[in-house]
């Protein structure tokens, strides 16, 4: 048997959705990741410098779309409060039927250069909670497999933010879209709040109850629209375009690429929706990055799961 140190040599989605599970214990009829999230909705508005410079529908004109916030994890009862990874994904609704969908986090990084690593990194965690491993096997871990991480040292050096609205969410893989000259180019993308980033206090991260974010939420779209910029980082020669565990340098030619708002929060427009990243129209397309591979039969198994109430 592989020791738990090392990093498995496969991995395969089956793999994650039987940990996940042993992680956050069996929640039928619920997402095997980012089980707790809340739905909401508004438009997108694609800016006039994306138009002139990408050849793709996403940027044809206004479309409506379907936003889903959550924590990171199998846990519908997570705490909102922990320095841990949150998600936002977008559906967007374009002319003829037309889709495109995005799923990001919190951080600017992902747990693992490869499926491989993320999911050794899950087991030794689960193998900690049943006090079979010890926090220093972990430590073996990362000296062995050092990109799995960034992710949480990130975590442990960055507050969690006061609201959904008020955090940055990174796309974290590449992506490809057409330029209008005909030209493929590598991008990765961050969706940044109007009102900044606005972090929770560690006086407040004790003090709140486990979940606070869907009221903070509708309660800011009360108060007035609450958008986010889209920006596109364009990457260079060099950059690494299939290791989602590296950040590009900060000095990337960014496009704003258009605003997303938001206008209504709740219900369960979400709950039919798997927001498959590599679900993508003309124009995109997706990278290499093997962990962005995996993720479409992940969700799929994870979908096809909570449709059938397992
Ligand atoms: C090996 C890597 C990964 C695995 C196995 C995995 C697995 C999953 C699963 C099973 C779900 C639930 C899907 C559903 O039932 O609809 C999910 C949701 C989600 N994942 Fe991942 N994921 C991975 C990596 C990532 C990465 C790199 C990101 C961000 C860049 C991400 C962001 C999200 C978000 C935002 C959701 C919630 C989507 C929603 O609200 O429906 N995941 N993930």
């Amino acid at each position: 048997q592989q020791a738990i140190t090392q990093a498995p040599t496969s991995a395969t989605a089956n793999d994650f959705i039987e940990v996940f599970q042993q992680l956050s214990g069996e929640h039928p009829g619920i997402r095997k990741g980012h089980a707790k999230g809340v739905c909401a909705a508004g438009t997108f508005q694609p800016s006039a410098t994306a138009q002139a410079r990408f050849d793709t529908p996403l940027f044809s004109e206004d479309t409506a779309i379907t936003v889903r916030f959550s924590m990171g994890g199998g846990n519908p009862n997570a705490n909102e409060a922990a320095n841990a990874p949150r998600g936002m994904a977008v559906l967007f609704d374009l002319p003829n039927s037309n889709q495109h969908k995005i799923a990001g986090l919190t951080t600017p990084m992902f747990a693992g250069k490869n499926p491989e690593q993320f999911l050794g990194l899950l087991r030794i965690n689960y193998a900690i909670a049943q006090g079979e491993a010890t926090a220093a096997d972990r430590e073996t871990y990362f000296k062995n497999n050092p990109e799995a991480a960034h992710q949480g040292e990130w975590l442990q050096n960055h507050q969690p933010a006061a609201e959904y609205t008020s955090a940055n969410y990174f796309g974290i893989h590449t992506f490809y879209t057409t330029l209008t000259n005909g030209e493929l180019q590598a991008f990765r993308w961050t969706l940044v709040p109007q009102a900044g980033e606005v972090l929770l206090t560690e006086q407040e991260q004790q003090k709140l109850p486990h979940s606070f974010l869907a009221k903070r939420l509708s309660d800011r779209i009360s108060q007035g629209a609450v958008t986010y910029e889209w920006h596109w980082h364009l990457a260079e020669s060099g950059d690494p375009l299939n290791d989602p565990s590296q950040v590009w340098p900060k000095d990337r030619e960014t496009v704003n690429v258009g605003t997303l708002t938001l206008a209504e929060a709740g219900g369960e427009a979400c709950t039919p929706i798997n927001f498959d990243p590599n679900q993508v129209t003309d124009g995109i397309s997706a990278s290499q990055d093997p962990v962005l591979q995996i993720r479409s039969p992940a969700y799929a198994i994870s979908f096809g799961k909570r449709l059938q109430k397992q």
